[in-house]
């Protein structure tokens, strides 16, 4: 929480009355044990039990000790104990929320299903149960309450951590090689701070209730120590003689239980519920992979997938958005990946750079990233292979950031992971590495904030983020989606740049096959989780698959007549659980016929070098192409 949301809960009347209460009660039990605690131990035999009195404004109990010197004495205790509970309750259900995490997907499975067993009972129930299993006392009811309240709070924790999880800036730092422990600590945590500082401040209120409670039970505190629980039981014997023997204690419990329960409630309008982005399941944590091939690098290529296939568990069996896709991509060259929304362009990217969902299935006949197969390697090579050669550019450059990081910081990370290298110094390449991609005042810059950066700015700084270290594969997925035109212009031109400076291959995954022509030199077409053509940019025109020429065709160019509706692509694509047989473009498509119920392989089509088409009906027919609309690579150069 910032300065100003703090000065904002403080300013909510609820808020100022709490936090005073707790100033208060904080003053009482630092000073209050000093200035009369030995006046509250006094037993005086001649003023035993008795009602209020000039000397004994609350009067005595049963050893003629004053009752309104002991209340203000047991706040030490009462408040020291509450806070101790809680923050057993936090140690331990941070540690249980964020193990999912950490372990493997059985293992996390495990955790979360136990914390979920445990939260189905009830709070006191559980206190109770473990009261009993540690015994009674102070200690005993300490861990009682401390643990009974930690599942819910490793629930809160879980759920947090699974949403921010999913966004792109940890998905950046994975693939930034970033270790787990680090990830925890540097870029869930910090992001899931604000709801759990909220909820341990109620919490706190709910332990000194609870330890009120087991106290009044006899489980609590026992003699001669005391607290406001004990005192209220004590006094309880005897209300009809003397109510405020139990009153005064019973309202000091709720009064300081309000204090720490309001409290939270202000700082929690203020601070509002954090509306994150949710990606993917909570559970489990790491993605299967299928046996690993032995490496045959090719020296030419920094991407071989062969025979990709992506899989989900799904009613009935398994769905497979990604559907045996073979792509290479070579050193120093750009392709663009092109499909409607859901045709599994940003899958193939996240699997091939390990970062597919929890629960996904990735199996390919090979898999090479910069030279080496990454699958069954050990996780800390993964990491440094992909932190070290493969970077990603996020379509959302607001969540590709962590927001509670500076930005110089976040990119310096990359280099002190991967090659130790000291703060100052990794700062310092931080700095020369957005001054590379043109970002004003970059010293000045790398000490901010990402939500001080403009959109361009933030997607210019996360390709600085790539350069950190010397990338030979650049992923950038839908990187300009988010961003006005001009801005758009730019981005794409830096990428260009960037690549044709350091020699890095650069993916371009894009659902607008003119974005991809403004970049790339060969674009690759998916369509329901396949690839069904590819082809060099310069030669758009010799496009043969009908699904290509469809795409190209519902470009709008200045030439197009406004009068007439644009060309659109009848139909949608089918849903990756009920994929047709055969060519899967065959519903949409108005050259199918029966030989469409066979699935076509991707094979040489038409005459053009390298262009290779899944189609029983490749067009042969050349295009004519708006080429100055597309303003293509190839065109230009
Ligand atoms: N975690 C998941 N669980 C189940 N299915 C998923 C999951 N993630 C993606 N899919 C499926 O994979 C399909 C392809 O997703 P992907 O994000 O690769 O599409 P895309 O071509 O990049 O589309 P877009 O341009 O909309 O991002 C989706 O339509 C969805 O059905």
């Amino acid at each position: 929480m910032g300065r100003d949301q703090w000065k904002a809960a403080l300013h909510n009347p609820v808020g100022a009355v709490a936090a005073g209460l707790l100033v208060l009660l904080a003053i009482l039990a630092i000073v209050a044990p000093l200035l009369w605690g030995d006046a509250a131990e006094e037993t005086d035999p001649a003023a035993l039990s008795q009602g209020s009195t000039a000397e004994h404004p609350l009067g005595t109990d049963a050893l003629g000790r004053d009752i309104m010197l002991r209340v203000l004495v047991a706040t030490r205790y009462s408040l020291g104990l509450a806070l101790l509970a809680t923050a057993i309750c936090v140690v331990v259900g941070v540690l249980l929320g964020v193990l999912p995490a950490v372990l493997g997907r059985r293992a996390g499975r495990l955790v979360t299903g136990t914390v979920n067993l445990a939260v189905a009972f009830p709070g006191l129930l559980l206190a109770l149960f473990f009261a009993v299993i540690f015994g009674v006392g102070a200690r005993g009811a300490v861990l009682a309450i401390g643990l009974a309240g930690a599942p819910s709070f490793a629930r809160l924790v879980q759920t947090n951590v699974a949403a921010v999880s999913g966004r792109d800036f940890v998905a950046a730092a994975r693939v930034a090689g970033v270790g787990r422990f680090r990830l925890i600590v540097r870029h869930l945590l910090p992001n899931v701070g604000e709801p759990l500082v909220v909820n341990a401040t109620v919490l706190a209120g709910g332990a000194l209730l609870a330890f009120a409670g087991l106290s009044f039970l006899g489980l609590g505190v026992q003699p001669p120590a005391y607290d406001w629980g004990r005192l209220l039981g004590e006094g309880l014997d005897r209300i009809y003689i003397n109510p405020a023997a139990a009153l005064a204690p019973g309202v000091a419990v709720v009064v300081a239980g309000l204090a720490f329960t309001l409290l939270g409630e202000s700082i929690a309008q203020v601070v509002g519920v954090r509306a994150v982005r949710r990606r993917r399941p909570p559970e489990g944590t790491a993605s299967a992979a299928a046996p690993a091939a032995p490496a045959q690098g090719d020296g030419s290529a920094v991407l071989v997938a062969d025979d990709l296939r992506v899989g989900f568990p799904a009613p009935g069996g398994w769905t497979h958005p990604v559907d045996g896709v073979s792509l290479t991509v070579r050193r120093g060259e750009t392709v663009g990946i092109v499909g409607e929304s859901g045709s599994g362009k940003s899958l193939t990217a996240l699997a091939a750079a390990q970062l597919a969902p929890d629960d996904a299935h990735v199996t390919a006949a090979r898999l090479e990233v910069a030279g080496a197969e990454p699958r069954g390697r050990p996780e800390a090579e993964v990491r440094e292979l992909l932190g070290t050669k493969v970077a990603m550019v996020f379509q959302d450059p607001m969540t590709s950031f962590n927001p509670s990081m500076r930005v110089g910081a976040q990119l310096a990370e990359v280099t002190r992971v991967h090659e130790g290298q000291g703060r100052r110094a990794a700062l310092a390449r931080a700095v020369d590495r957005l001054r590379t991609v043109r970002v004003p005042a970059p010293e000045r810059r790398a000490r901010q904030y990402p939500h001080e950066f403009s959109g361009g700015m933030r997607q210019r700084a996360m390709i600085a983020m790539g350069l950190m270290s010397t990338p030979e594969l650049i992923i950038a997925d839908e990187p300009t989606t988010a961003l006005d035109v001009t801005v758009q212009r730019q981005v794409l031109r830096l990428l260009k740049d960037v690549q044709s400076d350091t020699g890095a291959a650069v993916v371009l995954i894009s659902h607008d096959i003119a974005v991809v022509a403004q970049v790339c030199e060969r674009v690759v077409v998916m369509y329901a989780g396949r690839v069904v053509e590819e082809l060099p940019v310069g030669q758009l025109g010799a496009a043969a698959h009908p699904y290509t020429r469809a795409l190209l065709a519902s470009v709008p160019d200045l030439a197009t007549n406004r009068e007439r509706p644009l060309a659109t692509i009848p139909g949608r694509p089918p849903d990756p659980a009920d994929r047709p047989e055969g060519c899967a473009f065959a519903p949409r498509c108005g050259f199918a016929d029966d030989a469409c119920r066979v699935r076509p392989s991707l094979a040489a089509a038409g005459s053009v070098p390298g262009q290779r088409a899944a189609c029983w009906h490749p067009r042969t027919q050349p295009l004519d192409l708006a080429l100055d609309a597309l303003d293509t690579a190839g065109g230009r150069a």
